[in-house]
């Protein structure tokens, strides 16, 4: 039986799930069990058991895990092209065909978030909206809201005690029919058109589940209503849905993520077959305990049973830094020292962070410790001004009703048109209903100063020449967009450093042309556009170089690394500040933390710091409450502060003779395990709150502390009591820190202990 070689090497429940063919199935599981490994062998089953491969689709979530999946499926059943795609790139295919369902021409224009958001401003501008003290962008994220619900421009109604939902309400319908006017969709429209589409014509939808046989989703925990009723529709007479997920790692509800999609499957589905994973192939037991029994604290979720066969492995650290630069060149210096002593190759290790804004430090000391690294961030490149306004002669030249293309280059590079003839053109064509190209088209009809009006003719004579250009390679269409608008002569001519930048950018986007023409054989400029515009923020990850990756806790999803560290587990950096507010916000950063825990297969480092500079602030950093929750007793618990503190000693006015007896009998020396229980670190509000968190801090009792005496705080190193009051549960101290000043503890619920301790 050919099967055999792909359900080699799977257990009993992975291969009932890769051996099943027709009717639908839902794989619930746990990080690591293998159910990406079983999307790939599923899809390599089915093309055995002979179903064509145009008959398949996979639906993930980021191009690379589509890219992924194609280099597995490839190996197992090389020759074989199945449609093997992002949800958003699957939508713009379908709407390319079949655009004109709800308004569209194929050669529809994708709008990015900035764009989108250009447009709604224009609308509420032209339309004289009353906002109502809104901005567009809360605007913006209101009207997405609503795309990711489901709800249409004329179905969105006010609510009242949402006085947003008023705004909205006039703003939605207008934004929506400027954007059709303009032949173009923003990301949601992308998900929204199709599931309208799918529900409002029968006959297309049978041909689509017809021609669909068998839909197979990853990650599908992510999947937000638009996303659920396109699968819906296209697995009803060929109820061959296959999807795969883990309610604990839905990290994008902020998106409109629901996982009552999961619920509604097995309502939908009523003869779904349901296969469950328990066996974690990644990380070591330890790890997984963490893991385990972090997410435990999330109330609203279903207990899952995972194993492994690994053994406990090393057990999870917790480093305790004085600040963010000692946690970096912390990390740096092991990173550095296991590739030096041969254990470790750099691709080995992930960084992971929950804001891009704390990666600036660890770049900072990798690039000292000549560590080489990879920073995984988003849509940078064709978000850079430069690449825009070049894109963007090719998007109004394939789609001349793309007003926000025409404001982008109507005057870039400059060829004096002011804003006022811009805003000419717009009211003109505002008032016509005609783009604005074609305003700027009849330019001597629209009342501009015949000078004015001449050089607007100008600009629609280059536009009309790139638009000639239009059916050669993209490549050379970008050649005649540069060479009609001398845009790199500019920006030669201004001998500005940044524009030396930007002309080794435009270089770069003339190398990825020319890849594209070369690898792309269908090609065409929409294709590149639609891959330009609807990148994810893991594209540019390599993984195949030898580098440390740098990425935030979103973008790990579905990764795996021997060796992963998170840093600045602190309360309002993780869990978010936004978060804290809010229980289910609050269990999704869990469960963002869950996923990024792990991620790790042999060691894993969490960290956090004393003091942390964040958002222009120095300020006192309080460890994450999720820390609590965590098997502290079986943790590593290192500190690499103390030792800073003495360092600095001398600027404090202590007498010598006391700093003496420190240096001789130091407290917890630093890189090494503390004899305290971490619980004992846990100062937060929560802990203080927590009863059986109170309980596990170090018995030490109140009476035993003395004016002058030194003491060891975990946050705040060592200091020096200088004055007590009170007795028993009530004792108070003040005490004096080297660096952190003067503080007050009540001492029963403070970890401060004797520093001989
Ligand atoms: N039966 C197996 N034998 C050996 N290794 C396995 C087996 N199944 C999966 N693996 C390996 O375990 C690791 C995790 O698998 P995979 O990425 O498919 O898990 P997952 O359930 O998709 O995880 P996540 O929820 O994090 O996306 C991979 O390295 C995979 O190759
Ligand atoms: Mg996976």
């Amino acid at each position: 039986m050919p099967s055999t070689k792909l359900t080699e090497g799977l257990n009993a429940a992975q291969a009932e799930a890769v051996l099943h063919v027709d009717g639908p199935l839902l794989i619930l599981a746990g990080p690591g069990s293998g159910k990406t490994r079983v999307v790939t062998h599923r899809i390599a089953h089915l093309l055995e058991q002979g179903v064509p491969a145009h008959a398949i689709l996979a639906l993930t979530f980021t191009n690379k895990a589509a890219e992924e999946m194609r280099r597995r499926v490839g190996t197992l059943a090389p020759g074989q092209r199945v449609w093997l795609s992002t949800f958003h790139r699957f939508g713009a295919k379908l709407l390319r065909k079949y655009g004109d369902y709800v308004g569209l021409s194929p050669n529809f224009t994708i709008y990015d978030a900035g764009d989108a958001r250009k447009t709604l401003k224009r609308v509420i501008e032209a339309q004289r909206l009353q906002t109502g003290g809104y901005t567009a962008d809360r605007i913006g994220h209101a009207i997405s809201d609503a795309k990711n619900k489901l709800i249409t421009a004329d179905k969105f109604k006010a609510t009242s005690g949402r006085p947003i939902s008023h705004v909205v309400a006039e703003a939605y319908p207008a934004y929506q029919r400027k954007l059709i006017e303009s032949d173009a969709v923003d990301f949601d429209d992308l998900l929204l058109h199709v599931a309208q589409m799918l529900h409002d014509n029968p006959e297309l939808r049978r041909e689509l589940d017809r021609q669909f046989r068998y839909v197979l989703v990853d990650e599908y925990q992510d999947t937000n209503r638009a996303q659920y009723v396109i699968l819906r529709a296209l697995s009803v007479d060929y109820p061959n849905l296959a999807a795969t997920g883990d309610p604990d790692q839905s990290i994008y509800g902020w998106r409109g993520a629901d996982i009552k999609n999961i619920l509604e499957f097995e309502r939908d589905y009523p003869n779904v077959k349901v296969v469950r994973l328990e066996q974690n192939y990644r990380s070591t037991g330890l790890i997984l305990q963490a893991a385990d029994e972090l997410i435990a604290h999330n109330t609203q979720r279903k207990q899952k049973r995972l194993f492994t066969e690994k053994g406990p492995g090393a057990p999870v650290r917790l480093a305790v830094y004085g600040d963010q630069d000692k946690e970096a060149s912390g990390i740096a210096r092991q990173i550095r020292e296991a590739i030096d002593s041969g254990e470790r190759r750099a691709s080995d290790f992930a960084i992971f962070y929950r804001i891009n804004a704390l990666s600036r430090s660890i770049e900072r000391a990798l690039r000292e410790a000549r560590v080489p690294f990879q920073m995984v961030r988003g849509q940078e490149f064709f978000q850079r001004k430069e690449i825009k306004d070049v894109l963007a002669y090719c998007q109004l030249a394939a789609n001349p009703r793309d007003d926000v293309a025409f404001e982008r280059t109507v005057n870039t590079p400059a060829r004096g048109i002011g804003k006022k003839t811009i805003d000419a053109l717009a009211e003109h064509a505002y008032r016509t209903g005609s783009p604005m190209l074609e305003a700027a088209r009849h330019a001597d009809a629209t009342g501009l100063p015949a000078r004015t009006a001449k050089k607007v003719q100008a600009f629609v004579e280059i536009i009309d020449d790139v638009t000639r250009a239009v059916t050669g390679s993209v490549e050379e269409l970008l050649g005649v967009v540069l060479d009609r608008t001398d845009y790199l002569e500019k920006l030669k001519a201004t001998g500005d450093e940044e524009d030396q930048n930007r002309i080794e950018n435009i270089q770069e986007l003339l190398t990825d042309a020319r890849q594209f023409d070369e690898q792309s054989d269908e090609g065409g400029l929409e294709e590149y556009l639609e891959r330009a515009w609807l990148v994810n923020e893991t594209d540019n990850w390599e993984n195949d170089a030898d580098k440390v990756t740098m990425m935030t806790l979103h973008a790990a999803k579905g990764l795996e690394f021997p060796v992963a560290y998170i840093v600045a587990l602190e309360d309002g950096i993780l869990p978010h500040e936004r978060s804290l507010q809010d229980p289910n916000q609050l269990e999704e950063e869990r469960r963002l933390a869950f996923v990024g825990i792990t991620r790790a297969m042999q060691n894993l480092q969490l960290s956090y710091v004393a003091r942390r500079d964040y958002r222009g602030q120095r300020r006192i950093a309080i460890p994450s409450s999720f820390l609590m929750e965590m098997p502290r007793g079986q943790m590593d618990v290192v500190r690499e502060e103390v030792e800073v503190q003495l360092d600095t000693w001398d600027a404090d006015p202590w007498d010598a003779e006391e700093l003496e007896e420190w240096r001789q009998e130091p407290p917890p020396a630093p890189a090494k395990r503390l004899p305290v229980d971490i619980a004992g670190l846990m100062t937060t509000a929560a802990a203080l709150a927590d009863d059986s968190a109170e309980k596990a801090l170090p018995r030490v009792s109140p009476e035993v502390f003395r004016q002058g005496m030194v003491v060891v705080h975990p946050e705040f190193g060592p200091g020096k009591i200088v004055a007590l009051s009170g007795s028993g549960k009530g004792r108070k101290a003040t005490i004096r820190f080297a660096k952190a000043g003067e503080r007050r503890f009540v001492l029963a619920h403070s970890p401060v202990r004797p520093a001989q301790g």
